[in-house]
């Protein structure tokens, strides 16, 4: 049988290295240890000269030993959090090692012979859950703040992990069970009780849906903020399709020539527009081509529009409109797109005579931008186009303590429903009994979210998705 992580005997202490591990790099890491034996196996392996006190909250200073041979593994600090007063609310100690990889996993090694466990990804932020210091909404923002790729993205996790959306669901739910509890009075003592207030009733729920609502309209933001946009920028060749990720980028990320066919691999690069953590993926250029290599890297372009969540179709504002480009507009026609029309600063002299005719093939749906890659002009209109085709443009001025994740959006619009149930059964005249099984629901799915009512499986498969060390 497989153990599952929330099962694992919370008795045992576990270890792991809390910092990434690079070799040659990072001044300090850490080793973490939690549970009852931390202090136990602390006391083992580290001398604290002097007569420095073993006091919770205290750093102490000296040298972590093997303790056979007494061999000195590092010069370090050790910090020390008794329980309650950690993060995982169990007895937590923390080697401040040097860095790189050698000091921090001999260390582990040494916590790992003295009986601690190697901590499962996650499983510090898990016992900080079981043992009710976060609800799983802020358990989640701290992973979500480790992943965080954008300032915004990180306040959002800051706000999250200090517990806004914890509260505004807490009140949520707290508001379902008193509506419970008096519609539940009236079926228990029907006679001894004043009539239910229908209309008390009914805006106690309406007021409930629009929070729902409320806080459900703030999952586009939280994906985008999240997992960013991946953004694939495609065209025929040489229309300057590497010189626009350059430019976009700041970087000479891809090769630029003047010979068609030069991008054979795809090249990405990442930015952050409006607070979105952007992939942006350079792409070969498509055409007929004999060369093999050539048709392996535009096989790679066509499957890139498919994998991106919007495509950039590039056109040269000199070269104009060709047949090729009607296939590619094809192409691109069921995916979010936007049209980038090149090298402005070719067409300077008579702009209107050359870009007409190309707008003049673009659909209404597209969206389109002229630049100049080699001259960096028109970036700012095309992450400002880009912004409104997400629907992203307000995101650096919008409110970001809520920005709830896919899972918890589909627990909510799972509360919304049962909650909307509850205002049919009610217009349908249905007995009390049947108003309360979609509360219940209700309380049940907004529990799913905060983790008053969680599977085990739920918990495994949230945390798995952390850090070691986390
Ligand atoms: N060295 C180190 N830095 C770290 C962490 C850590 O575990 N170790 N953190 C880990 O993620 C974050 C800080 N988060 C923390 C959250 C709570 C407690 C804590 O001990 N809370 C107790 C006691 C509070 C008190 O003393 O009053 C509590 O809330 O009960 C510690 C760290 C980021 N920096
Ligand atoms: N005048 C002008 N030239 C540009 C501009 N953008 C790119 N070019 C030139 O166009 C040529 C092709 O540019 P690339 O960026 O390599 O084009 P590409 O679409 O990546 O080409 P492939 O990878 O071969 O498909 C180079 O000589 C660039 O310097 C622009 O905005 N204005
Ligand atoms: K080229
Ligand atoms: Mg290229």
């Amino acid at each position: 049988m497989a153990t599952s992580r929330s099962s694992i005997v919370q008795a045992e202490t576990i270890a792991a290295i809390a910092t990434a591990i690079v070799p040659q790099q990072g001044s300090v890491g850490i080793v973490r240890l939690s549970g009852a034996e931390a202090v136990e196996i602390a006391r083992h392996l580290f001398y604290a000269p002097g007569s420095q006190a073993w006091e919770s909250h205290r750093i102490l200073y000296g040298f972590i030993r093997q303790p056979k041979t007494q061999q000195v593994i590092d010069e370090a600090l050790l910090l020390l959090m008794y329980a309650p007063r950690s993060f995982t609310r169990e007895d937590v100690v923390e080697f401040h090692c040097h860095g790189g990889i050698m000091a921090v996993q001999q260390v582990l090694q040494l916590c790992l012979q003295q009986g601690a466990r190697l901590a499962q990804p996650g499983e510090f932020s898990l016992r900080a859950f079981l043992n009710g210091r976060l609800d799983l909404t802020q358990a989640e923002s701290v992973a979500d703040l480790v992943g965080a790729q954008s300032p915004q993205a990180a306040q959002a996790a800051v706000a999250g992990l200090r517990g806004k959306l914890a509260q505004s669901l807490r009140q949520l739910r707290s508001d379902c069970l008193d509506l419970l509890a008096e519609i539940e009075a009236r079926i228990d003592f029907e006679d001894d009780l004043p009539p239910l207030d229908l209309d008390w009733v009914r805006s106690r729920l309406d007021e409930t849906l629009k929070t729902v609502r409320h806080i459900l309209a703030t999952a586009h933001q939280g994906e985008l903020l999240r997992a960013g946009l991946k953004v694939a920028i495609i065209g025929r060749p040489n229309v300057g399709k590497s010189s626009l990720l350059n430019a976009w980028s700041k970087s000479d990320r891809a090769i630029v020539t003047d010979l068609p066919g030069t991008t054979r691999d795809i090249v990405e690069s990442q930015l952050v527009v409006g607070g979105i953590p952007i992939q942006v993926l350079d792409t070969a250029g498509i055409r007929e081509s004999s060369n093999p290599v050539e048709q392996m890297g535009i096989q790679r372009s066509r499957a890139a529009v498919q994998r991106a969540d919007l495509v950039l179709l590039t056109v040269d504002a000199a070269g104009g409109w060709a047949e090729e480009e009607d296939l590619l507009y094809e192409l691109i026609q069921p995916r979010p797109h936007l049209v980038v029309i090149n090298k402005i600063d070719l067409v300077d002299s008579d702009p209107a005579a050359r870009i007409e005719p190309i707008l003049a093939q673009l659909g209404p749906a597209s969206p389109v931008v002229q630049l100049s890659a080699s001259q960096s002009r028109g970036l700012e209109a095309l992450e400002q186009t880009l912004l409104k085709t997400v629907e992203a443009s307000n995101l650096s001025a919008a409110n970001l303590d809520l920005a709830i994740n896919q899972r918890q959006a589909g627990a909510i619009a799972k509360a919304q429903n049962a909650l909307q149930q509850v205002q049919a059964t009610i217009q349908a005249g249905l007995p009390l009994d049947f108003w309360t099984i979609d509360l219940r629901a209700a309380i049940q799915d907004l529990g799913e979210v905060t983790g008053e009512a969680v599977t085990e499986s739920m918990l495994d498969e949230i945390f798995s998705r952390f850090c070691i060390g986390k």
